[in-house]
Formats: C-alpha cells, sequence, structure tokens
C-alpha cells in the first residue's frame, strides 16, 4: 500500500475529452513528497495527457490540480516552473545552434538573471547528469542518450521542487538505460520528487516506490511496483482480456 501525500501533487477528478474522445477520465492520484513515482499504461492510456495538465500545458475539460494544498489547475507553465514544477518532453528538442552548456543555461535562467551565475549553474547540473564533457558540444551531435541528458538536465537547471519525465528512458539500448536510473535515483536523493511516465518496466520496478497505473484514461491501479504487476486489471490492460487468468493457469473465463 502506498500512503496518500494530498500536501504535495493531489490530481482529483480530472478529466480532458478531445472532440468525442475522453483522454482522461475521473482520474485522481497523489504524489508523495521526496518519493519517485511512476506513471505507467498502455500507449494512448493519457499519461501525455495527464502530463500536459499538471505541468499547464493543457486545461483539463473538469477536474483540479492541487500543489502543496493550491489550486493550480491550467495554471501557465511558466509560473508553476517558478512554482518548482518542471517537466521534459518525450520527443526532445534541443535548441540545436546552442551548445550543451548554452542548452541547460536556459533552464538555470528561470531563477538567475546574470548571465555568468546560469552558466555556473548549468555546469554543476551538467555534472549531476554526466554530460561535463560534452559541455561545449553542439546539443545537435549529442546521440539520442545525450540529448535525454540535455533535457533532464534542462529541467533541473529550474531548480524544481517536483521534476516531471516524459519516457526519459524511450529510445536508449539497455546499458544506457542502466546508466541513467542512477542519476534519476540521485536526483530524488538531492531532494527532487520524480513524477516519471515510463514504458521500460525494469527502470518501474527499479526506481519507483509508487506507481499509478491509466488505462483508457482511467486510474486502474495505485500501489508499489509490485503490488500493481501483480493486479489483474493490469496484467489484462497490457496483455488483453483473461490474460490474467490465462496467466495464472486458470480456465479463461
Ligand atoms: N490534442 C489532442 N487532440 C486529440 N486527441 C488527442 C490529443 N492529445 C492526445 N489525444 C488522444 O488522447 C489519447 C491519450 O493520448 P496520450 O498521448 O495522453 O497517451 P499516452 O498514454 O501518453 O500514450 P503513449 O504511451 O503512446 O505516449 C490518445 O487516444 C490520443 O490520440
Amino acid at each position: 500500500m502506498i500512503e496518500p501525500d494530498p500536501a504535495f501533487l493531489a490530481v482529483r477528478n480530472v478529466s480532458m475529452r478531445f472532440g468525442g474522445l475522453l483522454a482522461v477520465s475521473d482520474a485522481s492520484f497523489f504524489v508523495k513528497e521526496g518519493s519517485i513515482t511512476g506513471l505507467i499504461g498502455p500507449n494512448g492510456a493519457g499519461k501525455t495527457t495527464l502530463f500536459a495538465i499538471v505541468s499547464g500545458f493543457q486545461k483539463p475539460t473538469t477536474g483540479h490540480v492541487l500543489w502543496k494544498g493550491e489550486e493550480i489547475t491550467a495554471r501557465p507553465p511558466h509560473l508553476l516552473a517558478r512554482a518548482g514544477i518542471a517537466r521534459t518532453f518525450q520527443i526532445v528538442q534541443p535548441f540545436a545552434g546552442l551548445s550543451v552548456r548554452e542548452n541547460i543555461a536556459v533552464g538555470a535562467f528561470l531563477r538567475h538573471k546574470r548571465r555568468d551565475d546560469a552558466i555556473a549553474l548549468a555546469e554543476k547540473v551538467a555534472a549531476r547528469v554526466g554530460l561535463t564533457a560534452e559541455l561545449d558540444k553542439p546539443a545537435a551531435a549529442l546521440t539520442v542518450a545525450g540529448r535525454k541528458r540535455v533535457e533532464l538536465a534542462k529541467a533541473l537547471a529550474t531548480e524544481p521542487k517536483l521534476l516531471l519525465l516524459d519516457e526519459v528512458l524511450a529510445g536508449l539500448n539497455p546499458s544506457e538505460v542502466r546508466d541513467i536510473v542512477p542519476v534519476v535515483r540521485a536526483i530524488r536523493d538531492s531532494g527532487v520528487t520524480v513524477l516519471m511516465i515510463e514504458h521500460v518496466m525494469q527502470a518501474v520496478m527499479n526506481l519507483c516506490e509508487a506507481v499509478h497505473v491509466l488505462a483508457q484514461g482511467r486510474i486502474i491501479a495505485s500501489g508499489t511496483p509490485a503490488e500493481v504487476v501483480a493486479t489483474p486489471a493490469v496484467v489484462e490492460a497490457y496483455l488483453g482480456h483473461g490474460a490474467a487468468t490465462r496467466l495464472s493457469g486458470k480456465r479463461d473465463a
């Protein structure tokens, strides 16, 4: 069981309709301060839409997002960033003409107006995500794994309290995934709460203490990783109706 923590981030009865499609349906969950919390679910489940709502990029059709008890629903992203909520994007698009150092500094400028201060913070953050050797390179010259780290660093440079990671591990090979897992853990250990959308289950199992599972817009399970993967509704959402029964060796009803 995971303990609810309404005092940090609370998503309450959020629904999002796009024309005839209910992409998120009455979703409620909490993120506990100091945790790494996972948001998982099959493709098209509504995870990115929920992220967009929490980070102010989209206004939900109904429902509320509360941050430290305060209503922040549909507050614009730059104000949420200032309040301490930063996000990364699934499709990483660094400023191609800028160096890695300058890309990370873009995030640092949120709280540091002097260029020297922003650059100094960018270099510190680069060290935390393993980019020190790449600082002078154009961001466009990096591999996918490198660009994912730049995306992570840019968000981290805004000095968030809550970091929303949208599939930072997607497109990485198994050894790149292994390399980045301790980086995410160290971010949490430094006091930044992490909410991550992730398909790489190995990483979810290793990193997350709490997981919420979305399927067809609904939260169908919440718990520890071990609890949710043992939930028949979760198995069925990934593998199809009747899968839980078949896997348990019982006759399909
Ligand atoms: N702006 C939009 N307009 C119309 N439909 C949308 C819009 N954004 C998302 N959708 C639809 O809402 C549903 C949920 O999409 P979303 O991207 O949130 O899912 P997801 O769980 O993040 O999927 P994936 O794991 O594939 O990234 C999908 O059917 C998608 O096509």
